[in-house]
C-alpha cells in the first residue's frame, strides 16, 4: 500500500515535470517536430497497411495532429477521433471527415458533434495513435491520469496496434509502471522511432 502511494506521488511529480517540458517547447520547434513525427507515422508499414486508425485530436502543447489526420484521410484510411465521456472516463471512436468541423469538447479537446458523426466499432480499429505527457524506453506512458487510454485499449480495442507520438523531451529511461498500464508497440519522436516486440525482449531503435 505504502509502495503504491509513493509510486503514485512519483508519477504525479513526473506529470508536472513533463507538462513543463512539453509546454516549454518553442512554437516553431513544436511545429517542425510535429511535421517530422507525422511524416514518420505515415511512412510506417503498419500505418500503410492499416484500414482504420483512431487518432487523438491534439490540445495544449501535444504533438500536432491536423496535418496527420488530413494525410491519413488522403491515403484512404478510415480516420476516427475520440469523443471523451468524462462521466465514464471512457472514449467513443467517431468517424472523422473534416478536422476543421471539430468543436472544443471536454477540457477544450477538439471533437466531432456526436449527433452528426458515426460511431466506429472499436474492435475493428487497426491502430490507436496516443498522446501523452511522458514516455519511457520500455513502452510505458503517462497521460493526465484519467486512465482513458488504458481503459480503451484493454476493454474496447485490445487488438489495435498502439502507436505513441511524442517530442524527444518527453522521453525518459523509466516511469514507475502500474499493473493496468498498457504498453506501446511503437513510439515516434522527431529524433527516433522505437519499436517494442510483442513478446518483450529489448527494444529495437532506429534513428531517423
Ligand atoms: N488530445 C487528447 N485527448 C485526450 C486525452 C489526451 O491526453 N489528449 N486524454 C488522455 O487520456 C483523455 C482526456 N483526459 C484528460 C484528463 C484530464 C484533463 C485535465 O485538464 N485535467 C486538469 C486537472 C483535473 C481537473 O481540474 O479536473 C488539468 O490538467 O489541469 C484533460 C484531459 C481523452 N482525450
Ligand atoms: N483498465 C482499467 N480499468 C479500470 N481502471 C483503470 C484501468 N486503467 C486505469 N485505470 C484507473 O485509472 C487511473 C489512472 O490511470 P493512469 O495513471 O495510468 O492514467 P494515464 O495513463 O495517465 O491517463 P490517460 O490514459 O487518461 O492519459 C488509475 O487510478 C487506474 O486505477
Amino acid at each position: 500500500m505504502l509502495v503504491e502511494c509513493v509510486k503514485g506521488q512519483e508519477r504525479d511529480k513526473m506529470r508536472v515535470w513533463a507538462r513543463g517540458q512539453r509546454d516549454g517547447l518553442d512554437r516553431l520547434d513544436r511545429a517542425r517536430a510535429s511535421a517530422r513525427i507525422g511524416a514518420q507515422a505515415c511512412a510506417l508499414p503498419e500505418v500503410r497497411a492499416a484500414k482504420s486508425v483512431l487518432l487523438y485530436c491534439a490540445f495544449r502543447s501535444e504533438v500536432a495532429t491536423v496535418a496527420l489526420a488530413e494525410r491519413l484521410l488522403a491515403l484512404g484510411k478510415t480516420v476516427c477521433v475520440p469523443l471523451t465521456v468524462p462521466e465514464k472516463k471512457s472514449m467513443l471512436p467517431l468517424v472523422l471527415h473534416d478536422y476543421e468541423a471539430l468543436q472544443p469538447g471536454y477540457q477544450g479537446i477538439p471533437e466531432p458533434r456526436w449527433r452528426e458523426a458515426a460511431l466506429f466499432p472499436a474492435l475493428s480499429l487497426d491502430i490507436v495513435i496516443l498522446p501523452g505527457l511522458l514516455f519511457d524506453r520500455r513502452g510505458n506512458r503517462l497521460g493526465y491520469g484519467g486512465g482513458y487510454y488504458d481503459r480503451f485499449l484493454s476493454g474496447n480495442a485490445p487488438q489495435a496496434l498502439r502507436l505513441g507520438l511524442a517530442f524527444s523531451c518527453q522521453l525518459v529511461d523509466l516511469i514507475p509502471a502500474e499493473p493496468h498500464d498498457m504498453r506501446l508497440d511503437i513510439l515516434i519522436t522527431e529524433q527516433e522511432t522505437i519499436r517494442w516486440p510483442q513478446e518483450s525482449g529489448g527494444p529495437a531503435t532506429n534513428s531517423t
